[in-house]
């Protein structure tokens, strides 16, 4: 890595805000704004158990996992229509163009919408052209990871690939996501397996809430290239060595964790803790919509809360590409602009 000198703390914020960044963890209908509901139930007639955006806003308490579930899930039951899929990604993308998000591998749980009678392809259809625009209309890349959620069973996960086969073209990836305690990575190995052999990526949240012997078989049993969370992966210290050695990835949320009350505050976040050991973390925002803030704000408030610096700024944006599922020659490219904007930076810093 070249020489980073240091950046004042006043400053540190305007440096993270600009580098070019990738997000490897976003779930698209965590990007759900409450606005963008009231809208899309107007639009589709639908009665919502609030009567405004500031009352939604006020039932975004959560203590952990699965009482943030319960109200993400409610959110997505307005989406109903391939146009619905297409305004929430188009927004997620325009949003995160703004906060110098290069490329983003986006999460999406189609069980969700086909359990309320939502055909898959309306799902991916709507989601994919916004993603296919962007590229020229707001320059972003992005691709579509789809999600199996872990609280239902293998089966219900075998009939959403079958449903998923046609479009496989549309998704770059599979990731497991939802209630994690109770459902270790062991419930989905014959399916992984089984979209492993269609040459798809696979990643899985593991060691957010649960412990790091799911992380174990997420990366043994599920094969998975990438870990989502994995904070938990401190509490053992030969999993650490490994993640470390095999450049494995874990895409971090700091305001996720501190809204899921996974850390008592976000100044005992582990981020610092995992950079140090080698590992290859990297900064995302997981439910921008319900966390209280996109990609860029998880930057600045976790190095303002925890004192981290330019140098670990950088190691975090070059670790988001160099763990993407981009072509190298895409990656190279977004490394070098990265490599350019500290260069900038520096230089008028001095
Ligand atoms: O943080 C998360 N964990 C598990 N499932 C999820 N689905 C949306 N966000 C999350
Ligand atoms: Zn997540």
């Amino acid at each position: 890595m070249f020489k980073i000198p240091p950046v004042s703390a006043a400053r540190l914020p305007e440096l993270l805000r600009a580098m070019p960044k990738a997000e490897l963890h976003i779930h698209i209908e965590g990007s759900l704004e409450p606005e963008l509901i009231f809208a899309l139930a107007q639009r589709n007639g639908l009665q919502l158990p609030y009567a405004s955006v500031a009352e939604l806003r006020s039932a975004y308490a959560f203590c952990n996992l699965q009482s943030f579930l319960d109200i993400y899930y409610a959110g997505a039951s307005v989406l109903r229509h391939e146009q619905d899929f297409y305004d929430l990604a188009h927004a997620y993308l325009a949003r995160a163009a703004r906060d110098r998000v290069l490329h983003a591998e986006i999460f999406f749980d189609p069980q969700t919408h086909t359990a309320r009678g939502v055909a898959i392809e309306t799902v991916i259809d709507g989601l994919h052209r916004a993603c296919a625009e962007a590229r020229t209309g707001l320059g972003i890349s992005a691709t579509l990871i789809l999600c199996f959620l872990r609280h239902l069973s293998e089966k219900a996960a075998f009939e959403t690939l079958e449903q998923a086969e046609p479009l496989l073209d549309k998704i770059v990836g599979v990731g497991l996501d939802s209630s994690e305690q109770g459902h270790p990575p062991e419930k989905f190995a014959r399916v992984f397996a089984r979209c492993r052999e269609r040459g798809l990526h696979l990643v899985a949240h593991a060691g957010e809430e649960g412990p790091p012997a799911y992380i174990w078989s997420a990366l043994d049993v599920l094969r998975v290239e990438r870990i989502d969370h994995g904070v938990q992966a401190v509490h053992d210290a030969a999993l650490m060595q490994r993640l470390a050695h095999q450049r494995i990835a874990l895409t971090v949320c700091p305001l996720s964790n501190q809204k899921l009350c996974v850390f008592p505050s976000l100044a005992q976040h582990n981020l610092g803790r995992l950079l140090d050991a080698g590992l290859a973390a990297t900064v995302n925002s997981d439910d921008p919509a319900y966390f209280g803030g996109y990609i860029n704000e998880n930057f600045t408030q976790v190095f303002a809360a925890t004192g981290l610096t330019a140098r670990q700024a950088y190691q975090l944006a070059f670790n988001s590409f160099e763990a993407s599922f981009a072509g190298n020659a895409d990656k190279r490219l977004w490394q070098h602009q990265l490599k350019e904007s500290f260069e900038r930076f520096v230089e008028h810093d001095y």
